[in-house]
């Protein structure tokens, strides 16, 4: 008999209000060890509230995030910080320290007075800053980073935690075409739990399953081919969509229009 593995993270019927509005609501689903989840939907759906409440940054005020099997709010900051990191939107960090300091900082939840910062933790802060591509700017103070650096940056704190999920929100907004790629990439290589909320959808269709938010509810959560349906792209996105299929490759390339104008 095979052993059935639970989720790496589940959220169990959550809800989540701000001001007396309802933002995310009743939303269940389940990720599985070494899965990429897209997270998709139009601006203002919830899909940042979302990562907040799966990252426990929020906390639903129905409903519950488990985490393997633990309840997120459960679990004191170090130990979630050693199991799932989570990279904002708008990820701050102080400007007066270097990178490789910033991305140091990721190492934090391993540390202690009695396990002071080892060999091994600067090889792991190396090795994501290597991953991110950022080698070179290891030493620079963090004020002269670029936008996209600074996220590139965000990222390779978030490796150096060696977490076991990762939450991402928008990794690839600030990047050039070539950086949106091997970010992509990469994300997809990293043999962890990974929920990563995409506004390209020809980026998500590289994920292994979609969810999509509309107006705070989970509507659809399936593999990309079958989520991203013309029917779906009108009634969430307002757009209509074809794909295309790429004769090099065979891969399938989403075009949109807008919809229609109804005539006068
Ligand atoms: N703390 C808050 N207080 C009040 N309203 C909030 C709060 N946080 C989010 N909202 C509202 O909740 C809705 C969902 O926001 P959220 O940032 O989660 O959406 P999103 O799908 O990530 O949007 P985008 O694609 O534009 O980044 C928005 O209407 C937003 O204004």
């Amino acid at each position: 008999m095979t052993a059935v593995q639970s989720p790496a993270l589940q959220a169990c019927g959550i809800s989540w209000q701000a001001h007396g509005t309802r933002i995310v609501h009743e939303v269940s689903l389940q990720v599985q060890a070494g899965e990429l989840l897209g997270l998709i939907g139009p601006n203002g759906s919830g899909k940042s509230s979302l990562l907040r409440l799966l990252s426990g940054v929020l906390r639903p005020q129905q409903g519950e995030v488990l985490l393997g099997t633990q309840p997120l709010r459960t679990l004191p900051r170090r130990s979630l910080a050693r199991q799932l990191a989570f990279v904002p939107q708008m990820a701050h960090t102080q400007d007066a320290i270097s990178v490789w300091d910033a991305v140091e900082l990721g190492r934090t939840p391993w540390l202690s007075a009695l396990r002071p910062l080892s060999a091994h933790d600067r090889a792991v802060v190396a090795q994501s800053l290597a991953a991110v591509g950022l080698q070179a700017k290891a030493h620079s103070a963090w004020s002269t980073l670029s936008g996209g650096e600074r996220q590139r940056a965000h990222l390779a704190r978030a490796l150096a935690q060696q977490p076991g999920v990762l939450l991402l929100d928008e990794p690839t907004n600030h990047l050039d075409i070539h950086q949106q790629l091997s970010l992509m990439q990469l994300i997809q290589g990293l043999p962890i739990t990974k929920v990563v909320a995409l506004h390209d959808l020809n980026q998500a269709l590289a994920c292994d399953r979609l969810a999509v938010l509309q107006h705070g509810r989970l509507v659809r959560l399936g593999p990309p081919a079958e989520v991203l349906s013309p029917e779906l792209l009108r009634s969430v996105f307002q757009v209509q969509a074809r794909t295309l299929i790429d004769p090099q490759d065979g891969r399938h390339v989403l075009r949109f229009q807008p919809l229609a104008a109804p005539a006068p």
